[in-house]
């Protein structure tokens, strides 16, 4: 239920001493909000009138329900929210203003509403100013750029607020207590999709109404032992490092500049070489070749699943580092599935939301035509990981060293050679014809480029929660009511 309305006169003119109680019953019917569930995890607000000739047990209905739903303390009843407006398409604004705040309205939700004036005005505000006390939680309207805003900000307040050293890479940071909505209204909105099923603004608002929780892991990033930035879907190296760097300087072309610039980095094949360390995940649930995507009822054990990732035997000390060295087309870590509507399964479909693990997607050098298979799997149902050039690995940490990468005090001589490095990687890269491959990549943080390549990489299990529920696999009363099923 998102909330109980009493309905308008048609006419405006109140005719209770008519004595036709059926003209009152149609005049003065209640109105039940609720959610419905339609196709593609998709939510709709849908519109039930009750009618009662008895008006004493009418208002008794009535002021029971909102009392219950006032009593519901999942339920946030203060939100702040910061728009985007140049994300995506532009139509942040609007989204939010024609479809989500007359539901935050009906819902009884007060907000207090920024609409960002230059890039990181939210997380800056978060950081600093935003008076958190007063809200049950944050939304941001934008795409993935705007939600790292919004984490940034939170996760660094959060940490200074409980007095723990956000830039240290051993630190145990503290969680966040407020909860994150996300409006899609970006161009890729890959965090959105991949923890509710869908990028439709009503159905994430309706999410939010209801107050629903869904932790999720982030990974910080540090070069040596310098802070980078959190993420908390795709670190991409490679492939979608390039895909994203060309991308920027089309911004104008919006959400169709990733097409244009993965076909480019499609057709331009480069590869890089490095070296991959990585500590693997010991003592959890599944692996990232399980057939299932992460499933709501993971949802309901993520305590348990806590539990082994905190818990009693550490398992950061349990395992041994591996190393791999090679050359690479793409090294990515999904730390969820990263599903988006150009993938609806992801890149590593059966990643966890929330398990303190990342999968480590390694895809080797190999042809052209092997690469767009491996691609092509990301939009079909077949297997990603079987194919002899990719491997992936589930994870707590790793890092990655690219081949050419010196000692500090190397660092200014480096400095030197990179810049004409990236000249000559520039023109390569606008001459694919020249065979000649590039020295290193970038890093393509939740669609943010990343300053350093040499990066060090860790999952904080839960340090976050989304006013979502995951993916629900079933019609969800299937399992409940239908014996045959269970
Ligand atoms: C020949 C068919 C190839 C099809 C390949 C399609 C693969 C798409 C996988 C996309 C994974 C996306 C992971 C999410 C990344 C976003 O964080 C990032 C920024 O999003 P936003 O802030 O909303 O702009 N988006 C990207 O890096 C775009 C990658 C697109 C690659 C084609
Ligand atoms: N008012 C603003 N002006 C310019 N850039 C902004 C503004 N607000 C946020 N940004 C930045 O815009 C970038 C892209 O935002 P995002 O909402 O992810 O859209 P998209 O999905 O199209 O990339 C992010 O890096 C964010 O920091
Ligand atoms: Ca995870």
């Amino acid at each position: 239920i998102i909330s109980v309305r009493e309905e308008e006169e048609e006419n405006g003119s109140r005719q209770r001493d008519d004595g036709s109680w059926k003209k009152i019953r149609e005049r003065e019917g209640k109105d039940l909000l609720y959610v419905e569930r339609c196709q593609q995890h998709r939510w709709r607000c849908a519109e039930v009138t009750f009618t009662c000739s008895d008006e004493a047990v009418c208002q008794h209905w009535v002021s029971s329900i909102r009392e219950q739903l006032a009593s519901n303390t999942s339920r946030p009843k203060h939100l702040l929210v910061y728009i985007n407006p140049y994300g995506g398409k532009r139509q942040g604004k609007r989204i939010y203003e024609q479809k989500v705040a007359p539901l935050f309205t009906q819902a009884g939700i007060s907000t207090s509403v920024i609409v960002t004036e230059y890039a990181n005005h939210a997380r800056d505000h978060l950081k600093m100013e935003a008076e958190l006390k007063k809200f049950d939680g944050v939304v941001c309207v934008g795409g993935d750029g705007m939600f790292s805003e919004i984490i940034h900000g939170l996760i660094w307040r959060t940490q200074i607020d409980c007095g723990v050293d956000p830039n240290s890479p051993e630190e145990a940071l503290s969680p966040c207590s407020l909860r994150i909505g996300i409006i899609p209204a970006g161009s890729t909105d890959c965090i959105c999709f991949a923890t509710v099923g869908t990028n439709d603004p009503v159905t994430s608002a309706l999410h939010i109404i209801v107050g629903d929780s869904q932790p999720l892991d982030v990974c910080s990033v540090h070069h040596n032992n310098m802070f980078l930035r959190y993420s908390v879907s795709l670190l991409g190296y490679g492939f979608y490092g390039d895909v994203l760097s060309d991308s920027e300087r089309k911004r104008w072309m919006g959400p169709a500049r990733y097409d244009f610039s993965g076909l480019k980095m499609f057709l331009t094949h480069h590869y890089y070489e490095g070296t991959v360390s990585y500590l693997p995940a010991r003592g959890i649930i599944g692996t990232p070749r399980d057939a299932t995507r992460v499933k709501t009822v993971l949802a309901a054990v993520t305590s348990k699943v806590k539990s082994v990732c905190l818990g009693f035997f550490h398992p950061e000390s349990s395992g041994e580092w591996r190393t791999i060295r090679g050359k690479f087309l793409a090294i990515n870590a999904a730390s969820m599935s990263c599903a988006c509507p150009r993938s609806p399964k992801g890149l590593s479909p059966a990643a966890h939301l929330a398990d303190g693990t990342t999968d480590l997607i390694l895809v080797r050098k190999c042809s052209r035509f092997n690469f767009l298979r491996h691609l092509l799997r990301h939009t079909s149902k077949d297997d990603q990981f079987d194919l002899t050039f990719v491997e992936v690995h589930r994870v707590r940490r790793f890092r990655f060293m690219p081949r050419h990468c010196q000692s500090d005090s190397d660092l200014e001589l480096d400095l030197h050679e990179n810049s004409k490095r990236q000249i000559f990687s520039q023109i390569c890269k606008d001459h694919p014809a020249c065979g000649c491959a590039p020295a290193y990549s970038s890093w393509n943080c939740d669609g943010e480029i990343l300053t350093h390549t040499a990066i060090d990489v860790r999952v904080h299990c839960q340090l976050i929660k989304l006013f979502a529920r995951g993916i629900e696999e079933l019609p969800v009363f299937e399992d409940l009511t239908n014996p045959c099923a269970i």
